[in-house]
């Protein structure tokens, strides 16, 4: 019989996630996550699924990703899925930024590694981690296809009025500087989820998906296929995140190295890395900001109050792009579990057709759910992401084809 499970590996800029899947049944047979890479206190934590075992942590230094997918490969083995298993049939990856070449998953040779780091330039913190994981991995699996699925490949179907930045074109050209788009593998995913949930078809519905994690993104989903996303050349532009900053007046740019002396990296750093919520307030998880706000912490809520200020702005203006809209999707690890973000985003939006239930958004729950009163004009939902599973499903759809 050929191979039916398949690895994939979603490497952050200081963290891998992974999960072993069996795509008999897209049943998960381990899932895991090292986080904090190289720094003193990283932590592994992984379950096998299968057989009941149960889940084991260990803190101490990992100090880059290559040490990381090591200590996963370890891990899988004791439970007896170890890479060496004749019963892969592949590794998929996630891959950041695939630029304008990627649209579709693909088997990664010394050229696709080579576009991919190309591409570092324009996703400084996630396609370094991206290669050397593939690296690592095709190190201890020479023979087994490994498969990039790109953030990008969900957003080429934009238009050019939404996916060029009104600068002059030659540069823009010179310099391939264009809207890109990320999060393209949840995006897609929420959105036929969401036209699941609505019992239609996803070339039936237009769908605003709101993919609010660490890095947040939305997008302006028509008929099933991407005609608008907040982040553009990087994953830096759009709402509010984290640790980023979002849109800006491109000027504050030549403001800061001009004014204030910092050069290119300095402020590189400081909107990636010192900006979005972290910046606002000092914390860049939503519980911790909730809170505080629930304590009365002003920082806090004036923080809270920007990012959903971004955020609503941002579903006014996807309405404008779809012209009819049937559903709102929240996802990732905010969309899916703060409800005060949810109510907020969408209060005072009833002369849109949107309004949220207090009963219903208060349900905690891992399946999607609607949370807008029943009869309302649009939907609104809470449609939990799966990455990894559409990363394995396009894996071993590619694999099994050739
Ligand atoms: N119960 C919760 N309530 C509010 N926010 C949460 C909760 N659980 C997770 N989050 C938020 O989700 C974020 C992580 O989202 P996730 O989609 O896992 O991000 P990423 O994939 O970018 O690491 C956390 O930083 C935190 O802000
Ligand atoms: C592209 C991006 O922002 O990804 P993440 O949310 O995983 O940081
Ligand atoms: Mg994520």
């Amino acid at each position: 019989m050929s191979p039916t499970r398949v690895l994939v590996l979603n490497s952050g800029s200081s963290s891998v996630k992974y999960q072993l899947l069996d795509m008999r049944d897209n049943s998960r047979l381990a899932v895991g996550l090292v986080e904090r890479i190289g720094e003193e206190t990283s932590r592994l934590k992984h379950t096998p699924l299968h057989g009941g075992g149960a889940t084991r942590e260990s803190t101490g230094p990992i100090p880059d990703h290559e040490a990381a997918l090591k200590a996963v490969s370890a891990e899988l083995a004791k439970d007896g899925l170890g890479l060496d298993s004749s019963e892969l049939a592949a590794i998929g990856h996630r891959v950041v930024h695939g630029g304008k070449s990627f649209t579709e998953p693909t088997v990664i040779d010394e050229a696709v590694l080579a576009e991919i780091e190309r591409l570092i330039p324009v996703a400084p913190l996630h396609n370094p981690a991206n290669l050397t994981g593939i690296r690592t991995a095709r190190a201890l699996r020479p023979d087994l296809p490994q498969v990039a699925v790109f953030d990008t490949a969900f957003h080429t179907t934009m238009p050019e009025s939404a996916a060029r930045y009104a600068i002059d074109v030659r540069t823009a050209d010179e310099y391939r500087i264009r809207r890109y788009g990320f999060h393209g593998t949840s995006h897609a995913f929420v959105s036929r989820a969401t036209a699941e949930l609505l019992g239609r078809a996803p070339e039936d519905v237009n769908v605003i998906v709101l993919h609010l994690g660490n890095g947040a993104s939305a997008s302006a989903v028509e008929k099933g296929r991407c005609v608008d996303t907040s982040m553009g050349l990087t994953p830096l532009e759009g709402l509010v995140m984290g640790t980023r900053s979002g849109d800006l007046d491109p000027a504050v740019i030549f403001h800061l190295a001009r004014v204030g002396g910092l050069s290119t990296d300095e402020i590189d750093t400081l909107l990636n890395k010192r900006s979005g919520l972290i910046g606002l307030c000092g914390d860049n998880d939503m519980r911790e900001i909730r809170r505080r706000v629930d304590e009365g912490d002003q920082q806090a809520q004036l923080a809270f109050d920007i990012y959903i200020h971004r955020l609503k702005k941002y579903i006014g203006a996807y309405y404008a792009v779809l012209g009819r809209v049937d559903a709102v999707a929240f996802t990732a690890g905010v969309g899916e579990n703060a409800a005060p973000v949810r109510e907020a985003a969408i209060a005072g939006l009833q002369e849109l057709g949107l309004a949220v239930d207090a009963e219903l958004n208060a349900v905690r729950s891992d399946e999607p759910r609607l949370i807008s009163p029943a009869g309302a004009r649009v939907a609104v939902a809470v449609v939990p992401t799966d990455e990894e599973l559409e990363i394995a499903a396009q894996t071993y759809a590619l694999v099994a084809r050739n």
